[in-house]
């Protein structure tokens, strides 16, 4: 007996943001599918409907604003034991009227980095994660053990208003990584530069980084996510396993490639941007394309499904 395939359903729902960043959630009532969770507000896009129709009536019907702009943020297809979903989540950014839960709903505003700290459907791990991540997401690596180089690439970057940057020294002795490393993390605090460390999770959390970036090697040999959520946790991956691995830890995001030929691994085969948007087709994961990019590749990547892009000389900060 062949199964009955699941019903799927189509919805457009909104990450609001207010003039402050704080992003509305609402409370989903106690007897709806998912009921007590919170919730990005919206609803099913009904026959006839674009998903933007649907965000702009569902928004009105459910809590009372008038979306006057909106930007397709990404779309998550995921799977619940009785149905499939396909989000279409959109950015509101533009909106008139003042919010309220006009089924009775709970609504809070919260500011991007408490999200983790609410109950939401399983769906909706990408989406959090996204909505604290900006689409940039550079990369200081040795550049011959050269010190100098790496500190003024770094400057650059901060100085260039990025906001989450890698610093991974493969050459660099453990001693002359880990004062790097401090330095540079002295230099963000009191900023919302985030830095992750390419390196042991236990120095992340012992030099008080945001965050760690896995090697493949190292996503590879765990078994469970290795920082709690205060932290950022990502990973780098070369095939669609690896995805679904990073994934299935749960961590925050991951980085994907080479897409293009790349000077720094010449040796590695690229992806190329089909391949690369066919492994990110079921994976509920915030990506980054890496691999020969620029700043200027963003558009492409995410029409491939990216998030944003990564990259080390893509991204001179200038
Ligand atoms: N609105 C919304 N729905 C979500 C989110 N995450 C998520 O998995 N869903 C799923 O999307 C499905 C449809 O959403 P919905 O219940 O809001 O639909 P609706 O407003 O049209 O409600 P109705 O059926 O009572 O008319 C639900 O099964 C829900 O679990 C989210 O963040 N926002
Ligand atoms: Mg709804």
């Amino acid at each position: 007996m062949s199964a009955v395939p699941k019903k799927e359903i189509r919805v457009a729902a909104g990450v609001i943001e207010d003039a402050a960043g704080r992003i509305l959630i609402a409370q989903r009532s106690a007897e709806a599918d998912q009921g007590g969770l919170w919730e990005f507000p919206g609803g099913k896009i009904e026959p006839g409907e674009t998903p933007f129709d649907a965000l702009r009536r569902e928004l009105m019907e459910e809590i009372g604003i008038a979306v006057d702009g909106a930007e397709p943020m990404l779309v998550v297809r995921h799977a619940y034991p009785r149905q499939r979903v396909i989000l279409e989540i959109f950015r509101v950014r533009k909106f008139s009227g003042e919010a309220r839960g006009c089924l009775g709903q709970p609504i809070r505003w919260v500011g991007a980095d408490d999200l983790v700290d609410f109950r939401f459907p399983a769906a909706n791990r990408f989406i959090v994660a996204a909505a604290r991540l900006p689409f940039h997401y550079p990369i200081v690596d040795d550049v011959a053990g050269d010190l100098s180089a790496m500190r003024r690439h770094f400057r650059r970057l901060v100085a260039g208003g990025f906001s989450l940057i890698q610093l991974r020294a493969k050459t660099l002795e453990r001693a002359v990584y880990r004062s790097f490393a401090q330095e540079c993390i002295d230099c963000c605090a009191g900023s919302n530069v985030r830095l992750i460390l390419n390196a042991e999770p236990e120095l992340a959390v012992e030099l008080g980084a945001a965050g760690v970036h896995l090697t493949s090697a190292r996503l590879n040999s765990l078994s469970s996510r290795p920082l709690d959520n205060k932290f950022w946790v990502a990973a780098s991956c070369h095939d669609a396993g690896e995805l679904e691995k990073a994934e299935s830890l749960r961590l925050d995001f991951a980085v994907f490639g080479p897409v293009l030929p790349t000077r720094s691994h010449p040796a590695s085969a690229p992806l190329g941007w089909e391949r690369f948007s066919e492994c990110l087709q079921a994976v509920n994961l915030p990506v980054y394309a890496l691999g020969g990019l620029a700043a200027e590749h963003l558009v492409r990547a995410r029409s491939a499904g990216a998030w944003g892009i990564a990259g080390i000389r893509g991204f001179s900060g200038s």
